[in-house]
């Protein structure tokens, strides 16, 4: 059962008890453009109190040199290196693991931030925010190319998504022999400012579909992420905990990793979901309101 939080005792053993925060993006600090009231005095708080940050979050539209900006544009306080994004573990994934000959390509589904860590990662990709495959017209195979030199086909969030880029990208991972099939992330929703709206998952489900075949996963709650953190930060995991509100991913992939985890119910995770009869069978350590409830520890 999970320890629900509320008072400044509670809080305070938190802050005893972990040295890093690792935080979900949206649906704890942010919806959208919006931030969560308090996050920003309880980052500061962390911080003063020595914490160690990280922000780990599965929205592949923005690559972390862009996360940086939007955090400054918001006043938070954060670091390139604090950032984990699943377009950047896609990345890595692709170059250090897959370890795709640099003659390859990777066909993209998905967004600027995307392309821009595949960029900074060394490799060569199509698709993506391409104006050509960005159209409304018809897609007919008798106009299409097949670029045998593609390796790779990644799905992440694209608000631009169509017909074509999802025919281009069956054409490659059926046509291309050893084509591997990549998806940043599988949510199924995300909390935009104002409500859910259809998350990376429903992105790359069309595919799965058509081809009979899954994607491998590479934002949380798979451990890919886990591995990109590990490479850079030293974090003892019995000291650290992972901030998220979905259950499915967040709480997973903190507890895949051996983390303490507490969930916030200010994004997509609701309380019918975490009590009752038909309660998840993922139970979080921690669960409180909101990441602005710690905020009592600055007052
Ligand atoms: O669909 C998506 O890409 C995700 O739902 C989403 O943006 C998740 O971001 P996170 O909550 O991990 O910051
Ligand atoms: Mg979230």
């Amino acid at each position: 059962m999970s320890a629900r939080l509320s008072s400044n005792a509670d809080y305070e053993s938190l802050l005893d008890k972990y040295d890093t925060w690792m935080f979900d993006c949206d649906g704890v600090l942010w919806h959208g453009d919006r931030l969560i009231e308090g996050a920003v005095q309880v980052l500061d708080i962390l911080r003063r109190r020595n914490k160690k940050v990280l922000f780990v979050t599965n929205n592949a539209t923005k690559s972390r040199k862009s996360y940086k900006g939007k955090f400054d544009q918001l006043g938070v306080e954060a670091h390139v290196d604090e950032i984990y994004g699943s377009a950047y573990a896609a990345a890595v994934y692709i170059s250090s693991v897959v370890k795709l000959p640099k003659e390859k390509k990777v066909y993209v589904i998905g967004m600027k931030g995307l392309e821009e860590e595949l960029h900074d990662e060394g490799l060569s990709f199509l698709g993506g925010t391409d104006p050509a495959d960005s159209t409304v017209e018809p897609f007919s195979l008798a106009d299409f190319t097949l670029d045998p030199d593609v390796g790779a086909v990644v799905c992440g969030l694209d608000t631009a998504i169509n017909y074509t880029k999802l025919s281009k990208a069956f054409q490659y991972l059926t046509r291309n022999p050893g084509c591997l099939f990549l998806a940043t992330n599988e949510d199924s929703t995300y909390p935009a400012g104002g409500g859910l709206l259809p998350g990376a998952g429903a992105i790359s489900a069309p595919l799965r579909y058509a081809l009979g075949k899954d994607p491998i996963a590479i934002g949380k709650p798979a451990s890919t992420m886990l591995d990109c953190i590990k490479a850079k930060v030293d974090y003892d995991p019995k000291r650290t905990i992972m901030v998220g509100d979905r259950l499915n991913t967040d709480i997973l992939f903190g507890q895949n990793g051996g983390l303490a985890t507490l969930l916030v119910l200010t994004g997509i995770t609701t309380e019918a979901e975490i009590t009752g009869p038909n309660a998840s069978s993922i139970v979080p350590d921690y669960v409180t309101a909101s990441i602005g409830d710690l905020r009592v520890l600055g007052e």
